[in-house]
């Protein structure tokens, strides 16, 4: 063991220490003291190891005791910090990313997956941020498109949809098909489809070459749709948006996923951060910026879920795409489908 005590002498806090040690240095004879001052610095630590070392241990197994303390406030702070987990911003809202790349494998059940549609298998699996493929103007169109039809109805909670494709539009507990409507069917001029249009294949593309696979075996899947989210209570199990997820476990056809922001956190609304739930307990948060595109492979590689808005209104579209030719949607054009898709 090496806590041995004995009662030590403290320099500085004890008169009767000084006095001890001036005796001593009054017993060095003339001629020693002429000696450089560092042979007589070394002489006194030698005497008296306190000097050297620091204060001695004070009371029996003191170095053990302060030594477990030590490593027991570390392994508290490390478990309390693995607990939290650790927030990191994968996309500031103050920033104007042209990309920002954030690869990952994918995860077995994704490649299980896309190997049965070849060509649509991503070189990595992983998300893309970018404020630079839609334009100012677009996301402008596409907000004023957003708001037009969810003014006709809305949730009774915090989550409202309208899916432009079905006219599935969200109303009190349940949901409408708005071209179906007298208000909703003339609702929108064909330039507001050609718009559409225009920001959903600039998207498509973008995926597409992220994910280094061919846009002719990607296709826009079922659902598509705006989404409005307020911090009002749930009024049905829809409007819970916060739960973590799997894109593909949620909507089985989903195979790409991809979200446009059509407003700004911290200024048009707070809370409503989109979130990345990653290996060892860290988080990657994108903060939803008006025009930013984001894009990500569908599988448990990304899970993730968007934090409970606390004020203000966040409009997004989720802008989906699946590589089963099966589950295709066409771009809208105001006209109800024949087939509501599942
Ligand atoms: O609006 C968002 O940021 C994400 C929405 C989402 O997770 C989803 O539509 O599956
Ligand atoms: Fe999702």
């Amino acid at each position: 063991m090496e806590t041995e005590t004995k009662p030590v002498r403290r320099p500085g806090k004890s008169a009767s220490a000084n006095k001890a040690r001036e005796t001593d240095q009054k017993k060095d004879s003339p001629k020693d003291s002429k000696k450089s001052k560092v042979g007589d610095d070394t002489q006194q630590t030698e005497r008296d190891p306190e000097l050297k070392y620091g204060p001695m241990p004070r009371f029996p197994h003191q170095r053990v005791w302060t030594r477990a303390v030590m490593i027991l406030a570390l392994l508290t702070v490390v478990y309390f910090s693995y607990k939290t987990g650790k927030e990191v911003p994968l996309a500031r809202q103050h920033e104007i990313l042209h990309q920002r790349k954030q690869p990952l494998e994918c995860s077995d059940s994704f490649k299980a997956e896309v190997e049965h549609y070849p060509g649509c298998v991503p070189e990595k699996c992983g998300r893309l941020i970018s404020d630079s493929l839609i334009t100012a103007a677009e996301a402008q169109a596409m907000l004023e498109i957003a708001k037009r039809g969810l003014n006709l109805g809305g949730s009774l909670g915090g989550a409202s949809i309208l899916d432009l494709h079905s006219g599935a539009l969200s109303v009190g507990r349940t949901f409408i098909n708005m071209y179906l409507t007298e208000k909703g069917k003339n609702i929108y001029r064909k330039s507001d489809f050609d718009t559409y249009k225009q920001v959903r294949m600039k998207i498509h593309r973008a995926v597409a070459q992220n994910f280094k696979i061919s846009p002719d075996v990607l296709y826009l899947t079922h659902p598509t749709f705006f989404s409005r989210l307020t911090n009002l209570p749930p009024g049905t199990e829809h409007d819970e948006y916060w739960h973590p997820h799997v894109d593909k476990d949620t909507y089985e056809s989903f195979h790409y996923t991809s979200l446009l922001y059509l407003s700004d956190y911290g200024e048009d609304f707070d809370g409503g951060r989109f979130v990345f739930i990653d290996k060892d307990n860290v988080n990657s948060t994108v903060e939803p910026r008006k025009g930013r595109v984001s894009m990500f492979t569908s599988g448990k590689e990304n899970t993730h879920f968007v934090e409970r808005v606390r004020s203000g209104t966040r409009f997004a579209m989720t802008v989906s795409f699946t590589c089963d030719p099966k589950h295709a949607i066409s771009d809208p054009n105001g006209k109800v489908l024949k087939r509501v898709p599942k």
